[in-house]
């Protein structure tokens, strides 16, 4: 394959640093690339509603549309942002080794707040929200959205005593602050940490020079983390957390469902024998569903409809 490899990126400094992770790999293994930033657009014009292509992600669906008009060969996402359904046409090309999956809070004026009553932190996330009122109920929690480094400014500008992000974004673009607290007791995002590289399913040459990249520990344990995802939330966003790990001979999972306001919680923690790994992240799904997890998910649907 001697094409030149256009890598597609979003904007923002973390995408543009994972692209270029990414293009540093591949000119490594002597392939030509070049990087496309693909600016976000509201007016995607395509033949077809992209519904019906399957295109639903926020953060995947400017490149999704880039890679099936062919503007770009490939393209690089943090893989908590890819929904679990990806579009017809575009498949996962290659899992990158998992950076660190944690959760951190920066926080602004030291950690008095975590014993106090009065705390408040910011996030976006549901799972955030849900996990950190679960431990902190007398907390508030305020809403942070956009890309890392706007939060990390509205942390500056807010009266916020912390606010969570990943820690593999922050470490990735240097912007890790020693103020910053490692939320160990935390359940990530299915696939926090780690990157996927996107592709059209019809480049095979492509395709099969991408699987170089391609980590096989985390691509197994995003891959069960993904199937816990997509069989516990039924197309709808919830706050779930799951991490899966590899300890030689074993896989160590842990997922778990929280009501929106942190007060419920239906969890999962198994020890299995990596050759007995098949399907593992439904059936987890499952056992939480028949444990207070179907009760969980109705409220959450009904909350999310009004
Ligand atoms: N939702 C945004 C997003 N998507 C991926 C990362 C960080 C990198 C990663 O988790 O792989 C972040 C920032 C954050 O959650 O703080």
């Amino acid at each position: 394959m001697n094409k030149i490899i256009r890598i597609g990126t979003r904007d923002s400094e973390l995408a543009m640093w994972q692209a270029r992770h990414v293009q540093q790999k591949l000119e490594a293994l002597g392939y030509q690339t070049s990087l496309v930033p693909v600016k976000s657009t509201g007016d995607i014009v395509l033949d077809k509603p992209l519904y019906e292509l399957g295109i639903t992600g926020i953060f995947t669906k400017t490149l999704d549309v880039a890679l099936l008009k062919e503007e770009i060969d490939i393209a690089v996402h943090s893989m908590k942002d890819v929904p679990t359904a990806l579009p017809s046409g575009i498949v996962k090309a290659a899992v990158l080794k998992r950076a660190n999956s944690n959760d951190i809070l920066v926080v602004k004026n030291g950690t008095e707040f975590l014993d106090s009553k009065k705390g408040h932190i910011a996030t976006g996330s549901l799972r955030r929200k849900a996990q950190w009122l679960s431990r902190y109920p007398k907390h508030q929690v305020s809403d942070l959205r956009g890309n890392v480094n706007s939060r990390m400014r509205k942390l500056e500008e807010n009266p916020w005593d912390g606010a969570i992000f990943a820690s593999a974004g922050l470490e990735r673009i240097n912007l890790k602050p020693e103020n910053a607290i490692s939320l160990d007791w935390m359940v990530p995002a299915p696939a926090q940490g780690a990157m996927m590289i996107a592709a059209l399913e019809k480049d095979q040459a492509l395709l099969k020079v991408l699987h170089k990249l391609n980590d096989y520990e985390t691509d197994i344990c995003t891959t069960i983390e993904r199937d816990f995802l997509r069989t516990l939330e039924g197309g709808c966003t919830a706050p779930i957390g799951a991490l899966a790990t590899v300890d030689v001979d074993y896989l160590h999972f842990k997922g778990v469902l929280h009501s929106l306001n942190g007060k419920q919680k239906a969890e999962i923690e198994k020890k299995v024998l990596i050759e007995n790994i098949e399907g593992l992240g439904a059936i987890c799904a499952r056992e939480i569903l028949m444990n207070g997890g179907d009760a969980i998910m109705k409220k959450i649907k009904k909350a999310l409809a009004n």
